[in-house]
């Protein structure tokens, strides 16, 4: 990938799902680009197809239509393995959820996405402790999931997504699960953390006032999606 060549490139993505019978057009033709460090909010009504497309771009399933394309390389053909390497290298995730590990403390759940890629043990948990630290859970480190507030767990599954150095950032209403003025903080805290990690990242919400606080906002309407 060069410099300034988009992080993520979408053209004409497509995704209908059969159900009884009947065959929805979920997205009808998807153009979109993010530049690297860019930060895009993406809207759209309950049901328009925002974690769809996150699907999409995250390689999780095949099925689209079009051509998707993560750091220069053109995932639409990829097999499962491929499209893995290519997420393991250059994608992170956040879900509304946090997934985290439960049997793991907050240190060993963002040093092990950094073991899955080769990074040595050592290097992992000094990574896994400045994101921490910097997200304000440096006294919270050896606290698994259940010991740890929404806000927090939400936090440590920030620090995951970014422990790979990842040039995009999925996120899927990363902070939907939370009372609005935790959300707030922990959506600064999100953001700030990207920033400063320069990488790019595609942020799901309801939120309008979440999304006038990124760089660009696109809109899922009718299949499409518009600035
Ligand atoms: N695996 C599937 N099989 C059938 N239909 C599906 C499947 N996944 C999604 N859909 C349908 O696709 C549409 C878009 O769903 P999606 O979850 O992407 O919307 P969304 O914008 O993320 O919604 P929300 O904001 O409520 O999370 C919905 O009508 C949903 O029912």
């Amino acid at each position: 990938m060069t410099a300034g060549s988009p992080v993520v490139r979408l053209a004409g993505v497509t995704r209908s799902f059969a159900q009884g019978g009947v065959t929805i057009d979920v997205l009808r033709g998807v153009n979109l680009s993010v530049r690297p460090g860019e930060i895009v909010a993406l809207l759209g009504p309950s049901g328009s197809g925002k974690s769809t497309l996150l699907q999409a771009i995250g390689l999780l399933e095949g099925g689209f239509g079009g051509r998707i394309e993560i750091a220069g390389i053109d995932a639409s053909k990829l097999g499962k393995d491929m499209r893995a390497a290519v997420r393991r290298d250059h994608i992170g995730f956040v879900y509304q959820f946090h997934h985290l590990l439960p049997d793991f403390n907050a240190i060993e759940n963002v040093v092990l996405p950094q073991l899955v890629a080769d990074t040595p043990r050592g290097d992992a948990e000094v990574r896994a402790t400045e994101l921490l630290t910097a997200l304000g859970l440096g006294q919270r480190l050896d606290h698994r999931p259940s010991q740890l507030s929404g806000g927090e767990q939400q936090r440590v599954a920030v620090a995951r997504a970014l422990a790979n150095r990842p040039r995009l950032v999925l996120a899927d209403e990363p902070t939907g699960n939370l009372d609005e003025a935790t959300a707030d903080k922990v959506f600064q805290q999100f953001l700030a953390l990207v920033r400063g990690e320069g990488s790019a990242a595609l942020v799901a919400t309801h939120n309008e006032r979440l999304a006038a606080a990124m760089d660009r906002v696109v809109r899922l309407h009718d299949g499409i999606l518009e600035e």
